[in-house]
């Protein structure tokens, strides 16, 4: 572990450089690694494993979309591809990546191939932390664990392919054998992470359901959709009003905040927008604060959790999901963005 000061708090953070690819595969050279589920997460984290040199297989429900993409990514059937069930048994450590209502539905199918000092992984906290309303209660005799990317499966694919890495978090529910560091602590370098930061169960999901509501995803359009709405109402057209909302900030800022910070990016701008940026941030903290805490305790009482559950357990969910994300796609705001990012040089 290193030791890191994250703003005046020392963590202890595993690199590659205290966790090199070769210790990751000595510690598993005996595992069997069954990814159940192949939709975002599945193929990112099972693609990286199997370059890593791991033994991965897939278990995906035959005849679906998902087994079609198992098989055109390389996937064998009957060697590396196998029915959810076959999988299960034949995995000494089960990745439980099928979507978090899907887990619920399958759970009594997993649970009958936990054999004592087998491996249940997660990339979620959802299922263990909230099982009153998830049903999922591993035997005692099982390790635990979780890896959690902190980011897309498909980003976690293409910076793996491109040699750098997203960061992941882990954590131990239950260590049966005594190796479920080791365990997790491999597989999460395996998978591809950056460095690996550790967390609980509770404390995962707790993070990650309000950051993708907050600021990552929910948040984000929200003050898009916002900013939008007023420079529109004010006679700007589409193209000035997108570009000052959104294509400046993904092409230009973002990328400069990414490479050196809020305050790099700020003086790389003009000392006009560093003065009205400095003297409106507050501003908007003050208003969304409220909104923040609502987020969070509304994740805390479980009500994002069951809202998920309710959502995505239903027949037509994928359908319903689908309608909104067209809505938003249609919205005249992405639909000015489809023609922007048409105009991009690299795109003419
Ligand atoms: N999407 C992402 O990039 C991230 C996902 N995670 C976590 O990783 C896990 C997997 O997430 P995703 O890959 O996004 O899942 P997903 O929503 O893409 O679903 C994965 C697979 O589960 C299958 N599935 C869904 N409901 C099912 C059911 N009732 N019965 C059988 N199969 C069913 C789907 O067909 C799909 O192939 C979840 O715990 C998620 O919270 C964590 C970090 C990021
Ligand atoms: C990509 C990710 O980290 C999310 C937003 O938490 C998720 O897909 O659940
Ligand atoms: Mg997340
Ligand atoms: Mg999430």
């Amino acid at each position: 572990m290193a030791k890191i000061n994250f703003g005046g708090t020392v963590e202890d953070v595993v690199t590659r450089e205290e966790f090199p690819m070769e210790k990751a595969r000595e510690v598993l050279k005996s595992e069997t690694i069954a990814i159940i589920g192949y939709g975002v997460q599945g193929p990112g984290q099972a693609l990286n494993l199997r370059d890593n040199g791991f033994n991965v297989i897939i278990g995906q429900r035959k005849n679906s979309k998902t087994w079609d993409k198992a098989v055109a990514d390389g996937w064998v059937p009957g060697q590396t591809l196998f029915e959810i069930e076959e999988a299960a048994e034949k995995g000494t450590i089960i990745q439980f990546l099928l979507s978090d209502a899907g887990q619920i539905t399958l759970w009594p199918t997993i649970q009958k191939y936990l054999s004592p000092g087998k491996a249940l992984y997660f990339s979620h906290g959802f299922g263990i932390t909230f099982n009153e309303q998830t049903g999922i209660i591993p035997p005692k005799d099982v390790d635990v664990i979780l890896v959690a990317p902190k980011g897309s499966g498909t980003s976690l694919r293409r910076l793996f392919l491109a040699g750098k890495g997203l960061n992941s978090s882990f954590a131990i529910y239950q260590d049966a054998t005594g190796r479920a560091k080791d365990r997790v602590v491999a597989l999460g370098i395996g998978v591809g992470s950056g460095y690996l930061f550790e967390t609980d169960f509770k404390k995962e999901v707790y993070s990650d359901l309000t950051g993708e509501r907050g600021t990552l995803m929910g948040a984000i359009q929200g003050i898009f959709a916002a900013q939008y709405e007023i420079l529109r109402k004010n006679g700007h057209s589409p193209s000035e009003a997108f570009n000052e909302t959104v294509e400046e900030l993904t092409q230009s800022l973002m990328p400069l905040v990414a490479e050196n910070g809020m305050d790099w990016m700020y003086a790389n701008c003009s000392t006009t927008a560093q003065r009205g940026a400095l003297d409106w941030w507050k501003k908007f903290k003050e208003a969304t604060l409220p909104v923040f805490d609502e987020l969070y305790n509304s994740v805390k009482d479980g009500k994002e959790s069951q809202r998920s559950i309710d959502s995505n357990s239903q027949s037509d969910y994928r359908v319903k999901l689908e309608a909104e994300l067209k809505e938003l796609r249609e919205s005249e705001m992405w639909q000015a963005g489809a023609a922007v990012r048409q105009l991009r040089p690299e795109n003419k």
